[in-house]
């Protein structure tokens, strides 16, 4: 019973076929493409994928690009399959919601939370934890032990870092520069200045966490750009590549086990 996992973000899209919708389940193809992109998966990408059974999606993205994503699906002749789509809630797989208003939280950040805290069940681990996503945007989400989402915060990618100093200043149109911890030119300066702002976002979330819950939390970091901030982290972190598509598999069970056994 294949599953297709797709994680639709402002950059790029992002899917896996999986051997079964189970956490654990064998991961048969992958890949990604540019938002721009979107129109060469049926003809290209998908083109000699097996015909997934079940499919479901994560979006941050536009209705239009969401759209777009749908019609390449239905593109697929051999597919049968209609996707279904992640929404934020109040509560699920085990996690309870702070947020305000629980499905004004991005999906991404809702289905990261959810591999994570699984993750950390699986290894036998209660703690608290910290999810780092470092994708167009960066987010970094505290979790205590008991799965309580406890709020989290949002700022910009390098990439967006870097054109909002590009268009806003006379004299910051650089190469991309080294990070280092005292930079003597402007490459270097930006490159290591939008890598601390994001390792130092995390540092504290860290510290806020410490403090809240009594105990250090485990931190785990994922997204396209996760291999470049790894290295220039200030705390311990795991970097786990597949973190949104973890979710989705503990997601997916839940989901399509409870629909098979109502039906049945
Ligand atoms: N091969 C790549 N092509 C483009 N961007 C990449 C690549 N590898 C890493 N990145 C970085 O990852 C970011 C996009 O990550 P991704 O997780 O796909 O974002 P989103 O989920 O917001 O679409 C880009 O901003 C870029 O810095
Ligand atoms: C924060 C995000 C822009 C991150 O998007 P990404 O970098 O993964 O493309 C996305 O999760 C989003 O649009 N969230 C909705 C607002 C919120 O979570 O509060
Ligand atoms: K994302």
């Amino acid at each position: 019973m294949t599953f297709l996992a797709i994680d639709v973000g402002n950059t790029r899209l992002k899917w896996a076929l999986y051997s079964a919708p189970q956490p654990g389940a064998q991961m048969l193809a992958h890949g990604a493409v540019f938002i721009e992109n979107l129109d060469q998966l049926a003809e290209h990408d998908w083109r000699d994928l097996a015909a997934p059974e079940h499919i479901l999606g994560c979006t941050v993205a536009s209705d239009a690009i969401k759209r777009q994503v749908v019609e390449q699906i239905e593109q697929m002749a051999n597919w049968d399959v209609a996707p279904r789509w992640v929404v934020s809630s109040s509560q699920e797989a085990g996690l309870s919601n702070g947020y305000d208003h629980p499905s004004r939280l991005g999906a991404d950040r809702w289905v990261a939370m959810i591999g994570a805290h699984h993750r950390l069940l699986a290894h036998g681990i209660r703690k608290p934890c910290v999810i780092v996503m470092v994708g167009t945007a960066v987010t970094v989400e505290a979790l205590d032990a008991s799965g309580k989402f406890l709020g989290g915060i949002i700022l910009p990618g390098h990439g967006i870092m870097l054109r909002a100093l590009e268009t806003g200043t006379a004299g910051l149109h650089v190469p991309t520069g080294d990070v280092c911890d005292f930079p003597t030119n402007t490459s270097d300066a930006l490159t290591s200045g939008g890598t601390f702002a994001i390792a130092g976002a995390v540092q504290r979330m860290v510290d806020n966490v410490t403090r809240y819950c009594g105990e250090r939390p485990e931190c785990i970091m994922t997204g396209g750009a996760g291999w470049k901030m790894a290295p220039s982290m200030s705390v311990p972190v795991e970097l786990v590549e597949s973190l949104i598509f973890d979710g989705m598999l503990v997601i997916a069970a839940q989901r399509i086990g409870a629909s098979f056994s109502t039906q049945e």
